[in-house]
């Protein structure tokens, strides 16, 4: 039986390395995105990294949770991962800092590379909203009704910031600069799943969790109260990326797919003196194609439009006199 080709460190030399999901809400999309952007690799059962067959690339599957800290720190140059994510790191690296400035340890390395994550992208998928939910049946209306009391959330640091900021607001402060050194009086939970479970627990008396569909949270008896984040995937970049080029071709190709997907080639005939009305709905990325047909006083158009407004389009087109409408689904798109 053929053995699976072990990965050894140094296969991984020269390659930039992309960090992606390795399960979860985000893992099916960001492998469709690969596969659009012609980033072919196979993943061998149970290795997390694997070796792009075509470009000198490793892939890296990690938890989205992750990924903020991998792109962060510069040990990985790309990664996919959910906005949400990014901000929860975010917030916990303020929180670090703010520990450490008042432990009187805050010694910046001088040869440290830059930090952080930039966003590169939206991709446009995996969006919901990060929202504070209390028993939909209880006395709480709005996030201040929460102050003191506990909360349950897998996003520590994006709850602790939020409920400083009420507290403050509450006691009349204004320098929003002192979220960072609040102490709590509000209790946060940490939790690593299940989090609507925790109110009909008695665990908290809110949780502060994802919302897509808000079947969930129906099901558990709760509503939002208010919402922290609004989220959708997106392509992290990391301030210091080892091969800047690879980055910016890998950025390209997937905004290709991206934007293909959420346009469609609309192409259509009408009468020249009717072209100015009907381009006004498909004025296309730049500006529509126009060509002129065989028949005296008709002009064949082709434009880039919206796949959520085409039914409109199409409809407003008929009645501007366009004929022959075709509407043709575009498989990639680059544009510089
Ligand atoms: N309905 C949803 N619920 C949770 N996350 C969602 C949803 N829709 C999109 N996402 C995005 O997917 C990201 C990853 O969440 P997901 O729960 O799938 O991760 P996971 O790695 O399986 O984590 P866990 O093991 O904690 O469930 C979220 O941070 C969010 O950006
Ligand atoms: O609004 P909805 O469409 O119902 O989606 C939201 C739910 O999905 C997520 O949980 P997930 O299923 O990832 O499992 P988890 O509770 O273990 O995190 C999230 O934490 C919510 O519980």
């Amino acid at each position: 039986m053929a053995q699976p080709e072990l990965i050894n460190l140094n296969s991984l030399e020269g390659r930039l390395l992309f960090a992606v999901p390795k399960k979860g809400r985000l893992l099916q999309a960001a492998l469709n995105l690969l596969e659009g952007a012609d980033i072919q690799f196979k993943r061998e059962n149970r290795l997390d990294i694997a070796l792009v067959k075509n470009l000198p690339i490793a892939l890296v599957f990690l938890p989205a949770a992750d990924i903020p800290t991998f792109v962060g720190e510069g040990r990985v140059d790309l990664g996919i991962t959910g906005y949400d994510q990014v901000q929860e790191h975010d917030a916990g690296v303020r929180a670090l800092a703010r520990a450490r400035r008042m432990s009187n340890d805050w010694s910046p390395k001088p040869d440290q590379k830059p930090q952080g994550c930039e966003t590169v992208i939206d991709l446009g998928f995996g969006a919901c909203r990060l929202q504070v939910q209390v028993p939909a049946k209880g006395e709480y209306k709005e996030g201040k009704d929460l102050i003191g009391k506990n909360i349950g959330t897998s996003f520590v640091h994006l709850a602790q910031e939020y409920f400083a900021r009420l507290e403050l607001e509450q006691e009349g402060i204004t320098d929003t600069a002192l979220i960072a050194t609040r102490k709590l009086r509000t209790k946060i939970i940490e939790l690593s799943g299940s989090v609507e479970a925790a109110c009909a627990l008695g665990v908290a008396d809110g949780i502060v969790d994802l919302v897509e569909s808000g079947e969930t949270m129906k099901a558990a008896g709760l509503k939002a109260i208010d919402t922290v984040v609004e989220t959708s995937a997106i392509l992290i970049k990391s301030k210091a990326p080892s091969n800047p080029e690879m980055v910016n071709l890998i950025a390209a190709r997937i905004n290709g797919v991206i934007t293909a997907q959420k346009y469609v080639l609309c192409q259509y005939n009408v009468p020249r003196a009717s072209l100015a009305e009907a381009t006004k709905w498909t004025p296309g990325k730049r500006a529509p194609t126009v060509t002129s047909l065989e028949e005296e006083g008709w002009v064949a158009v082709s434009a880039m439009v919206e796949k959520k407004r085409i039914a409109t389009v199409m409809d407003e087109l008929t009645k501007v006199g366009a004929t022959d409408i075709l509407v043709l689904d575009i498989h990639n798109t680059r544009s510089s």
